[in-house]
């Protein structure tokens, strides 16, 4: 699913008006049917609606909204903000409209006035500004606005399109804007919606269809792009009746040191459950028995050193040649001189794509010029910490996802930035983000199983950037079918590898389970 900026969200509304036959007034009758309609079926006749309307477009929904909510039967009062007298021309034939059913139902607030009086069971719907919005809220604006925020505790805020003050396609971290509980939004998702920074001023994110011309949304280029089933069922190949292990690659995990050998039993078991034809594990002495006992598909090659591998440059020939399709390596691995010592020689060894997480990122944050010998597209796995060691602090979550871009662009390398919606980049520059997964996964572990997934997927022979999308929705595919069967409370990233199985089935689309992410 495409991520339009504002500009290309106006530019498809245009495109539709052109070339159906629809009007702008009928485009924005359907969008208030679809947002009426969800407002319906969520909330029963007690309810009144009390619908805050801006001079724009936005405005006209809201206004729009109040007509057909009022010919539903429902309380609905449409409060028009009087900061200007230039009102769009949808916005007044909606006006015209809403007075020739019944007068009361716009209020006008001027500068000045008293914030209304809301009885108990108030909905307020805030549609002040949505996609026009290009400056900061002043004066009796803000004033609204925060007068608005400071009755979400007592009353349910519903936001149209966006929360007002809150931009599209731009950071709007330190500016004021509507704190919504569910913002219903058209045909496509917005970049802000996706950006951690604004994730107390969304709420839900609905998107509702309004018939924008396919043609516009599938041949115009973006910049962003939230994987949904069709990108992830593209992507999935199924395995092939007369493959043989040999067919699914060899993997060299490179992970654990004392205190932290669970980092290599869960990436080791994440990445045989991924699929992978062979798994060697590479840890110190202390692992030998550890991994044998917990991952006993997989061999396992013991380093000299009983407590942190320092020799592991030495699993893989000089000229790097050899048996291994991938290797991967950081979870738990420690990031000692020694250690470090043995991944400078390894990245000078072996010229394949990696996967590098975890201690191995720490290691080249702390030594930056080791970056350059990263094999061109190597997968890193950095969350937001580890991404700002390596690459720098951002001032805000959209400059973060451009130094990210940047980062994957220029070294060649597939970078996926960890989060509610992780976000992956390639050197042709374009993001991705992944949605599944939910705030259970965020407990230790998590990152080491999808090392492991990564690294399997890698070595089955998928492209770097497939291996990325793929591997980050089935990790967390599976950490959302883990959590349904227990709680987010209680999810282990021991039940993440569990779940990597009925995730594929997900995919496969054998699967009878309902999941969330089907109605992407
Ligand atoms: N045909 C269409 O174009 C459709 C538009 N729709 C709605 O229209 C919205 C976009 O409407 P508009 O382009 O009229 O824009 P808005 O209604 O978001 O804003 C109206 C105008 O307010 C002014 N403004 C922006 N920020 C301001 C600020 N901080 N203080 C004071 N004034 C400010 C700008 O001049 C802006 O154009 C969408 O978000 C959506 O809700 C929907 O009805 C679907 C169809
Ligand atoms: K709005």
């Amino acid at each position: 699913m495409k991520i339009f900026s504002a500009a290309q969200v106006r530019e498809a509304d245009a495109y539709t008006i052109e070339h159906l036959p629809i009007t702008s007034l009928q485009l924005m009758e359907k969008a208030a049917i679809q947002c009426t309609q969800w407002l319906e079926t969520r909330y029963s006749q007690g309810y009144s609606f009390h619908i805050f309307c801006g001079a724009g477009n936005n405005g006209g929904d809201g206004l729009a909204i109040t007509r057909l909510l009022r010919q539903l039967g429902y309380e609905a009062t449409a409060y028009l903000l009087q900061y200007t007298d230039q009102f769009s021309t949808d916005n007044r034939a909606n006006q015209a409209a809403l007075h020739s059913q019944e007068t009361a139902a716009i209020i006008t607030l001027q500068p000045g006035d008293k914030f209304p009086a809301l009885p108990e069971h108030a909905i307020l719907v805030d549609a002040i500004f949505g996609t026009g919005m290009s400056r900061p809220l002043l004066g009796f604006l803000a004033e609204t606005v925060q007068q608005l925020n400071a009755l979400k505790d007592r009353y349910t805020i519903v936001s149209i399109d966006l929360p007002s003050g809150m931009l599209a396609d731009e950071s709007t971290k330190d500016l004021l804007s509507v704190q919504a509980h569910h913002t219903l939004s058209f045909e496509v998702y917005k970049l802000a919606f996706l950006l951690p920074e604004n994730a107390s001023r969304t709420g839900e994110v609905h998107i509702l269809p309004i018939g924008l011309h396919k043609d516009y949304i599938t041949q115009t280029p973006t910049r962003y792009e939230l994987a949904d089933t069709a990108l992830i069922q593209s992507i999935y190949k199924p395995r092939q009746p007369f493959s043989h292990k040999g067919t699914y690659g060899h993997v060299l995990l490179i992970a654990g040191s004392y205190g932290k050998l669970g980092a290599a039993v869960l990436s080791a078991q994440a990445c045989l459950h991924a699929g992978v034809g062979l798994l060697t594990v590479y840890v110190p002495e202390a692992g030998y028995n550890i991994i044998q006992l917990a991952a006993p598909a997989a061999m396992c090659l013991v380093d000299d050193n009983p407590q942190q591998s320092v020799q592991f440059h030495e699993a893989v020939t000089a000229d790097g040649a050899g048996k291994y399709k991938t290797i991967a390596i950081g979870p738990g691995l420690g990031t000692s001189g020694d250690t470090a010592r043995a991944f400078k020689k390894l990245l000078q060894r072996y010229r394949s794509p990696m996967v590098i997480d975890a201690d191995a990122l720490n290691i080249l944050a702390a030594e930056k010029q080791l970056l350059d010998l990263v094999p061109p597209h190597s997968l890193l796995t950095p969350h937001p910490k580890e991404f700002e060691r390596l690459f720098g602090p951002s001032a805000n979550d959209v400059e973060r996802l451009e130094k990210l871009a940047a980062a994957a662009r220029e070294r060649q390398l597939y970078i996926l930035l960890k989060g509610r919606y992780t976000a992956i980049a390639g050197p042709d520059g374009a993001v991705y983000f992944n949605a599944t997964g939910n705030a259970g996964m965020a407990t230790g572990g998590s990152g080491d199983v999808l090392t492991g997934i990564l690294a399997g997927i890698l070595a089955q022979g998928y492209a770097p950037k497939d291996a990325m999308v793929l591997g980050a929705w089935l990790h967390g595919l599976a950490g959302d079918l883990g959590a349904a069967a227990s709680s987010q409370e209680a999810l282990l990233a021991s039940d993440m590898v569990q779940y990597i199985g009925k995730a594929y089935q997900e995919i496969a689309g054998y699967a009878t389970l309902q999941h969330p992410s089907k109605n992407l």
